[in-house]
């Protein structure tokens, strides 16, 4: 039987798909390619189209013997959701209940969910538990948290089980260099910094420098794309062995500021990495940094670059061989 994943061609879902496929599974990918790439698919059979099209995930799941479901498959960016947010509504929610749909008339009881930190809005406690209220600040974060509501529902009335992955900041690129991050448009800090060091941006914008943290400017949790990957792998074994559903936070438990990423960055690469003020981004958070010890107690997650300066390397290894992503 396969493993479906959504939004498989994306940044976080290829490097899962090269997890699954180093665990031998076999990969059915789902993507529209809107913001996927072909070329990061590295093995597994590629089936493009839209979730928002119900006709074509039902005959998905009726074509193929599917069991299970890792769902990528979301629009991302949280300035996006705040100009359409409808848009929002639409790719991330509705297109998450065709799934579901598709999945209960197909009798497939197991979903791996990508939910975010920003579920959480402004934290009450640091570092953040699952448990910890859940109040998002912007329509994306709200997206993800009617989601994992529609899930626990599914779960108690149609038997479908979940593991719920909320996500702190996904950053770096796999071992080999042949797969890494590429947005279009880009907008996250590490990329962004890269693109600075490559020559092709003039400098990074700090947003905002008068945040409640030692420096001013804010923190945040980063998280090996390849430790998230792994989580993923260990998410679904799980499903496989208990049947039963969970939520479980995703970071490393340390927080870095901006300036001290633009730090960092500039060791890695050996550039001098131009950086300015500018107008804090509305509903950034200053501080957001996870406890990961429930699923390092009960997956036994052990995640394996969590050094901030290792992240960077893999990400500038693959920014420098590939300037314009996929594009070469
Ligand atoms: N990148 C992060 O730091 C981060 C943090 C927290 C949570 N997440 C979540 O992780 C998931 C993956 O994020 P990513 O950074 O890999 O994003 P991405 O944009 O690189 O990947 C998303 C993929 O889904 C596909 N897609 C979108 N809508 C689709 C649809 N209706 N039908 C079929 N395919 C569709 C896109 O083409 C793309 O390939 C998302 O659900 C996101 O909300 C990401
Ligand atoms: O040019 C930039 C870009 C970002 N930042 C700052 O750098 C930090 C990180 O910003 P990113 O855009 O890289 O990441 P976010 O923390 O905003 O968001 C990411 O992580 C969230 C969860 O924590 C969500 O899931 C979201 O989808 C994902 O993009 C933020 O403080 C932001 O203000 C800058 O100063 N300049």
């Amino acid at each position: 039987m396969s493993i479906l994943v959504t939004g498989g061609a994306g940044y976080i879902g290829s490097h899962t798909v090269a997890e699954l496929l180093e665990n031998k599974e076999d990969v059915i990918i789902l993507d529209s390619l809107e913001r996927g790439h072909k070329e990061s698919v590295l093995g597994g059979k590629l089936i493009i189209g839209d979730l928002r099209d119900k006709e074509f995930i039902n005959k998905v799941f009726k074509e193929n013997d599917i069991e299970a479901v890792i769902h990528f498959a979301a629009y991302i960016e949280v300035g996006e959701s705040t100009v359409d947010p409808l848009k929002f509504y639409n790719n991330n929610v509705v297109s998450t209940l065709n799934l579901l749909n598709a999945m209960n008339e197909a009798g497939v009881k197991k979903i791996v969910f990508s939910s975010t930190a920003a579920t959480y809005g402004e934290p009450e406690n640091i570092p953040i538990l699952e448990t910890d209220k859940t109040l998002p600040t912007n329509p994306y974060g709200e997206t993800k948290l009617t989601v994992e509501k529609a899930l626990k529902w599914a779960d108690s009335c149609l038997g479908i089980k979940h593991v719920i992955l909320r996500y702190f900041n996904a950053s770096g690129a796999h071992m080999s260099g042949k797969i890494g991050e590429d947005h279009n448009p880009e907008t996250h800090l590490i990329p962004l910094i890269l693109q600075v060091a490559l020559g092709k941006r003039e400098d990074i914008k700090i947003f905002g420098t008068d945040y409640p943290t030692p420096d001013g400017t804010c923190i945040r949790d980063y998280i090996h794309v390849t430790d998230l990957a792994n989580a993923h792998v260990l998410a679904l074994n799980k499903l496989r062995n208990d049947n039963s559903s969970q939520i479980y936070n995703l970071g490393n438990g340390k927080g870095f500021s901006v300036k001290e990423v633009i730090e960092i960055a500039r060791k890695v690469t050996g550039q001098p990495i131009k950086s300015v003020v500018a107008p804090k981004r509305t509903g950034d958070p200053a501080i957001l940094v996870a406890s990961s010890e429930k699923i390092i107690k009960e997956l036994k997650w052990a995640p394996r670059y969590n050094d901030l300066e290792t992240i960077i390397e893999t990400a500038w290894t693959w920014h420098k061989t590939h300037p314009k992503g996929y594009n070469i």
